[in-house]
């Protein structure tokens, strides 16, 4: 399955909620959608699962178009909405059975769909339990279980971490690393940018209606960040004017910016690729430091967000 994303164009009244918004991902994929708050990732997750439909612009399921045969999309697309599930006075087990009919799945196929599902997503004890009677984490599984009744072939989450304890986090994780293996193509949004490092393939960051940055993660980190922040720390704290020729030092050096003072360690950017940082250290051994540590901080999801958008994170 390939999802391609062309061209998403969404105006609400005089608000263009997107501007052209393209990407696309494949079977296998987890790809994280990051932006501030009102940049376009509900509208546009809205749109790829048929529930609203675009100003302009296409979502194709290899090849066929939403907004022609929205009844197709229907069948191959899972939504979980950030809403939770509403209907408090009925059982999670009816609350599913609703929408497997809605999906027209038989009587009899109904109970081991429901069964599987239900394991599945952990929902098994809890299915004779109003929804009510629920936690905002399980109420996210039933969601999570309401998307998969059909055994979509992609699946849209949008915010589902929003509220759950570290616990809940994990285990949506899990579940979600096994249904990319299982070969479905997870798209999720998230505004918990580390955790969409560790499990996503790839990432589109979008913002004001525009996508700022896309690509298979681990590119996106490295060319977002043109410099790379070192630490250093010295084998002991030296004395005062030896810790003063050491920032000079570095000050001078073509290639390094932003030298800062820790308690325990040197933090200094460096634009350039690892020999550039290699010479650096050699240069500092050379004047007689006795340096213990030498890495490159990790430059997460976190900090590309920031330095690619002009928004805030919240
Ligand atoms: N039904 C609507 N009517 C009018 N404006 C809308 C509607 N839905 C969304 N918008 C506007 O479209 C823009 C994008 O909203 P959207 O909800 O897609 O952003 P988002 O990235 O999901 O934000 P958040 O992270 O806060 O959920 C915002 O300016 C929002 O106010």
């Amino acid at each position: 399955m390939r999802v391609e994303v062309r061209n998403l164009r969404k105006e609400f009244g005089r608000t263009i909620a997107l501007a052209g918004v393209s990407f696309s991902f494949e079977s296998g994929q987890i790809v994280g959608f990051v932006g501030p708050n009102g940049a376009g990732k509900t509208t546009t997750m809205r749109i790829m699962a048929t529930v609203e439909e675009p100003t302009d612009g296409d979502v194709l399921l290899d090849g066929v178009s939403v907004c022609e045969y929205p009844e197709v999309a229907r069948r191959r697309v899972g939504f979980v909405p950030d809403t939770l599930p509403g209907y408090p006075d009925i059982t999670v087990r009816e609350y599913l059975d609703f929408f497997a009919r809605a999906h027209r799945i038989g009587r009899r196929e109904r109970a081991d769909v429901l069964a599987a599902v239900e394991e599945f997503t952990g929902l098994t004890g809890l299915r004779d339990k109003t929804l009510k009677a629920l936690s905002k984490g399980m109420k996210q599984r039933v969601s999570l279980a309401r998307a998969l009744i059909h055994d979509p072939e992609v699946l849209i989450l949008d915010e589902p971490a929003a509220g759950l304890d570290p616990r809940g986090r994990v285990e949506l994780r899990e579940l979600l690393l096994t249904l990319a293996q299982r070969g479905k193509a997870i798209f999720i949004s998230s505004h918990i940018l580390a955790e969409l490092t560790e499990i996503c393939t790839a990432v589109v960051i979008i913002e004001r209606g525009r996508v700022v940055t896309q690509g298979p993660i681990q590119e996106v980190v490295r060319e977002s960040s043109r410099h790379r922040t070192f630490a250093m720390r010295l084998l002991e704290t030296p004395p005062h004017e030896e810790y003063q020729r050491l920032v000079r030092i570095l000050a001078q050096m073509p290639r390094v910016e932003r030298v800062q003072l820790q308690p325990q360690e040197v933090l200094f950017d460096v634009s350039g690729d690892g020999a550039v940082a290699c010479e650096i250290l050699a240069r500092l051994v050379a004047e007689g430091f006795h340096v213990l540590e030498f890495r490159q901080t990790r430059a997460d999801l976190e900090d590309v967000f920031l330095k690619v958008t002009q928004g805030e994170v919240s």
